[in-house]
C-alpha cells in the first residue's frame, strides 16, 4: 500500500489513528494535540501529532476503567459484588411468577452496597469465597451478616423454565439453520455479548480447560473464532485438534453444544478479520503475549503504550504471526431448550458420510434431560 507522507490532512490522521475526525478537532480544542495550519486553514498532522493523538486515546482508555473501577464502589465494597447480585437475579423461587424477559440495557451490572449498618436487602451478598477485604467496614460488616451465602441459599436458588418448546417436525434438517434462528433470537432479545461462547480443549497433559472466545464467523466449515497462536489453548488444539463450544443463552433458556475437529482458518482469512478490528484491539493482540505469566500491571500498559508508539506513524497495524483464527467443524450439535420440571428438550444432530446418492446429511434423535 501507498504511504502518504507526512504531514496528512485530518480524514487520513483520523483514518489512521482510528478515531473520529470530530474527536481530532475536539483534542484540538482541549488543546491535547494542535496540528498546523496553512492553506485555507486546513490542518495538517505531523508524526508528532499521530503520537499525541494515540497517547491521548490511551490515556482516556485508562481514564474510563478507572472510572469504571470507581464507579463499582472501590474502596468502601466488596470487590466483584457484581457476582452475587446476578446470582440472586436468577432467582425465582418456585410457584412464584416467572419475571418476563428484561433487555439488556436495563439490568444494572453492580448492585450498590447498603450503607454501613443498614440492612442488607436479599441478594446484596459478597460472592461467594470472596475474602473479607482490610479496609474499615469489612468487619463491622461481617458482624451484621456472614461474609458468605449460606449453602441452603446457593442451593435455593433455581429458576424455572417454560418460555418455549423444542419440536422434532418444527426444526429444519440443518443444525446450522437452527443455530441461526437461535442467535438471531438472542440477539433480538438483547442477551449480552449473543456471540460468546466457551470453548474447551484437551491440553498436552490430557487434562481440560475452558474459556470464553467471541464467534466472529459461521458457515457450513464450521465456527471461528480469534486468538493468540501461543495461548494455552492454541498449544492445546494444536496438540488434540478438537474442541466442545458451548452458547450459554440463559435468558433465552436455551444452550447449544457443539463437537468437532479443529483447525487454523488461513492466514488471508485471519488477516482480512484483523483489520476489521478496531485500532485499540489491533494494538493490544500486539502487546499482549497472551497466557504468559507477566510483572504486574504496568508492564502491561507499558507494551501497550510501546506498541502504540511504534505503530503511530505506520500506515497500519498489520496482522502479527502469531494471531489467528481457528474454525471447528461440527461433528455433533445438541440444542436444548429449558422446560418444566427439569424435563427439558434437548435435540441433537449428528454428521453422517451418508452414501454417494443421499451425500452428506444430519441424523436428529432427541436425548433425556
Ligand atoms: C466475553 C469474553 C470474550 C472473549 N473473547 C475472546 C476471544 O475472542 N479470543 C481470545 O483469545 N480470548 C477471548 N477472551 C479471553 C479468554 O476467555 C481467555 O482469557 C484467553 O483467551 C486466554 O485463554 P487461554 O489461556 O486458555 O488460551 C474472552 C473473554 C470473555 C470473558
Ligand atoms: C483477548 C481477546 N482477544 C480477542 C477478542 C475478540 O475481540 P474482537 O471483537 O476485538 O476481535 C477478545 C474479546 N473479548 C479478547 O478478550
Amino acid at each position: 500500500m501507498d504511504t502518504p507522507r507526512l504531514p496528512v490532512p485530518i480524514g487520513e490522521a483520523a483514518r489512521r489513528c482510528g478515531v473520529a475526525t470530530s474527536t481530532l478537532r475536539y483534542y484540538e480544542e482541549r488543546a491535547l494535540v494542535s496540528p498546523s495550519r496553512r492553506s485555507g486553514g486546513r490542518r495538517w498532522y505531523g508524526q508528532e501529532d499521530l503520537r499525541r493523538i494515540v497517547v491521548v486515546q490511551l490515556a482516556q482508555r485508562l481514564a474510563e476503567s478507572l472510572d469504571a473501577w470507581i464507579a463499582r464502589g472501590v474502596p468502601g465494597s466488596v470487590p466483584g459484588s457484581g457476582l452475587a447480585s446476578g446470582l440472586m437475579d436468577a432467582h425465582d423461587e418456585t410457584g412464584g411468577t416467572r419475571r418476563g424477559p428484561r433487555s439488556a440495557g436495563d439490568e444494572p451490572p453492580f448492585r450498590p452496597e447498603p450503607p454501613l449498618g443498614a440492612e442488607p436487602p436479599f441478594g446484596s451478598e459478597p460472592p461467594f469465597g470472596s475474602e473479607p477485604a482490610s479496609f474499615e467496614g469489612a468487619a463491622h460488616r461481617s458482624a451484621q451478616s456472614p461474609q458468605l451465602p449460606s449453602a441452603a441459599r446457593l442451593a435455593e436458588l433455581r429458576r424455572r423454565y417454560g418460555r418455549a418448546e423444542l419440536v422434532e417436525s418444527e426444526i429444519p434438517g440443518d443444525p446450522l439453520v437452527l443455530f441461526h434462528t437461535w442467535l438471531a433470537d438472542a440477539l433480538a432479545e438483547g442477551v449480552p455479548e449473543p456471540n460468546a461462547m466457551v470453548v474447551a480443549t484437551v491440553g498436552v497433559d490430557g487434562l481440560p480447560s475452558a474459556r470464553t472466545v467471541l464467534l466472529k464467523g459461521l458457515d457450513e466449515r464450521g465456527f471461528v473464532f480469534y486468538t493468540n497462536y501461543g495461548s494455552a489453548k492454541a498449544a492445546d488444539l494444536d496438540a488434540h485438534p478438537n474442541a466442545a463450544l458451548v452458547f450459554p443463552w440463559h435468558a433465552m433458556e436455551r444452550q447449544v453444544r457443539v463437537t468437532g475437529s479443529a483447525g487454523r482458518v488461513t492466514r488471508e482469512e485471519s488477516a482480512a478479520y484483523f483489520a476489521s478490528r478496531p485500532l485499540e484491539s489491533r494494538l493490544g493482540a500486539w502487546a499482549s503475549p497472551q497466557s504468559q505469566v507477566v510483572a504486574d500491571r504496568e508492564s502491561l500498559d507499558r507494551a501497550y503504550a510501546e506498541t502504540a508508539e511504534r505503530f503511530a506513524v505506520t500506515e497500519d497495524v498489520p496482522i502479527p504471526d502469531f494471531w489467528g483464527g481457528y474454525r471447528v467443524r461440527p461433528e455433533v450439535v445438541e440444542f436444548w431448550q429449558g422446560r418444566h420440571g427439569r424435563m427439558h428438550d434437548r435435540i441433537r444432530y449428528r454428521r453422517t458420510e451418508g452414501t454417494e446418492r443421499t451425500g452428506e446429511r444430519w441424523i436428529v434423535e432427541r436425548l433425556a434431560p
